[in-house]
């Protein structure tokens, strides 16, 4: 986690964008994240994929869940960015099913802001500090969640495992 924290902070990011293909638009008023995504160029992105693919085949193994790819992206939250309230997934439309975000910040404290609140359906809302160490996994479609703006700089990985929805016989691309 240490060598992809190096690689987040070192690295160049581009304004995080929402909708997918040619839907995709920069909506700072929603998110204020810069993101880059992982591939396996570099020995950390490739350490990092491979794990989260043995999750995916955990995932399948044991829930059945049916899970074909997985999309990861650094995403950096200057002082004073949030990403409003959403969903990573609408039913029905999208292909991604469950949702992980990783945390990449020494010492931060519940002082700093930043949490990530999470609001199931049914229970009060949870609020996750965002500290290195800490793993967030959850459905995609089922639960909504926010960012809350930080006093400082913020770093995360998020990632999405997606079930393959091609209907033409063609396989999904990866993003
Ligand atoms: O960084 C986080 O805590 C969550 C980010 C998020 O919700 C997203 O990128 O969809
Ligand atoms: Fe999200």
């Amino acid at each position: 986690m240490r060598a992809l924290a190096e690689e987040a902070v070192g690295g160049t990011l581009s304004p995080a964008r929402i909708g997918r293909g040619v839907d995709q638009v920069s909506a700072p008023e929603q998110r204020g994240d810069r993101i880059r995504w992982i591939d396996e160029c570099s020995g950390a992105g490739r350490t990092w994929l491979a794990g989260c693919d043995q999750l995916r085949v955990h995932l399948n193994r044991t829930l059945m869940a049916g899970l074909f790819s997985f999309e990861s992206h650094f995403a950096h939250y200057p002082a004073g960015a949030f990403y409003q309230r959403h969903v990573d997934a609408f039913r029905g439309q999208a292909n991604r099913r469950v949702s992980l975000v990783a945390y990449l910040n020494d010492e931060w404290s519940d002082a700093d802001g930043g949490q990530l609140v999470l609001y199931p359906t049914d229970h009060p809302q949870v609020r996750v500090t965002p500290a290195m160490g800490t793993l967030v996994v959850f459905l995609s479609e089922d639960l909504a969640h926010e960012v809350l703006p930080a006093s400082r700089d913020r770093y995360s990985i998020a990632g999405w495992f997606r079930v393959n929805q091609s209907s033409t016989g063609r396989v999904d691309p990866p993003v």
